[in-house]
């Protein structure tokens, strides 16, 4: 089978792109295929497979796929880069446009450079999710979990569990470059107090406006980013009063900063750049 693909990056978070305007792919490999074209040695090499796919009730649809081939129901980055390539390639003749997930339907506004090319993209990501159940993550239903005593190997985490549609679970800690990202990452992602697994987050606090973040991510590892964890870290961080509702917080990731704002209407705007590294033909 030969797929036409184009590889993007959101601040380095990277998936390989396939066009579903232009191509077909049987539903029954999608997992495979993720997997293959994830793959840093026999395959392409990414985070991650992204379909870009025509939408009943949005102007264009998104679904990813980690490296280990899980579907993720949503995708900050992803989205990002969605927005870009639906804007540059026609499948959308206007700036502002719905964006479609397996999580929710999301709105987009593209800025282009003086060359026609989107330099950034601006997402509605819509309102974070707080209640347990919806994250998910076991215990009390219709509660919340904010600073929540964690323990976890032979530590004990304070953590702050959002959803953004795909589960997060966030600790804060002194020293971005001393949190334990790659020995409790994937311990947390499989500990079954997550029924769906969960994307972790460490993130220090430098100021009322200003973060830094790292990420294990669900189904991928460590990425450079993540958009959705950036939103999920901010609404943590408001929640725990570090942070000032309604300001432009700096998320500086490891790829690359964005701007998260929870504004009053309740829903998290994220707003960063895209681009597209290459394109050609997968043989899969
Ligand atoms: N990198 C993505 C998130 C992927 C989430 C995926 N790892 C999952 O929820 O299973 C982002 O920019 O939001």
């Amino acid at each position: 089978m030969k797929i036409p693909f184009t590889k993007m990056h959101g601040l380095g978070n990277n998936y390989i792109y396939i066009d579903l305007f232009q191509t077909e792919l049987p539903e029954n490999r999608l997992s495979e295929l993720a997997i293959n074209m994830s793959n840093q040695n026999t395959g392409i090499g990414s985070d991650g497979m992204i379909l870009i796919h025509p939408a009943e009730k949005a102007d264009v649809g998104m679904r990813i796929f980690n490296k280990d081939g899980s579907e993720g129901m949503n995708c900050g980055n992803g989205l990002r880069c969605t927005a870009k390539y639906a804007y540059e390639t026609g499948i959308v003749d206007k700036k502002e446009f719905t964006i479609q997930t397996k999580a929710n339907i999301v709105r987009a506004t593209v800025k282009e450079n003086n060359e026609q090319k989107v330099n950034e993209v601006t997402i509605d990501m819509g309102a974070p999710i707080l209640q347990r159940e919806q994250i998910p993550m076991l215990g009390e239903a219709g509660t919340t979990v904010i600073n929540e005593p964690f323990k976890v190997a032979d530590k004990t985490l304070h953590v702050t569990a959002v959803s953004m549609g795909n589960p997060h679970v966030i600790t804060m800690v002194d020293a971005i470059d001393d949190a334990p990202l790659t020995t409790l990452g994937p311990v947390i992602e499989k500990d079954e107090r997550f029924p769906e697994g969960v994307n972790t987050e460490f993130i220090e606090v430098v100021s009322d406006e200003e973060i830094h973040f790292r990420v294990w991510e669900r189904g991928s590892g460590v990425t450079e980013a993540c958009g959705t964890g950036a939103c999920a870290a901010v609404v943590a961080a408001t929640l725990n009063k570090k942070v000032t509702k309604g300001k432009k917080i700096v998320v500086h990731l490891a790829g690359g900063d964005l701007i998260i704002e929870w504004r009053e209407d309740d829903h998290i705007w994220m707003t960063g750049g895209a681009e597209i590294i290459a394109s050609g033909i997968f043989y899969a």
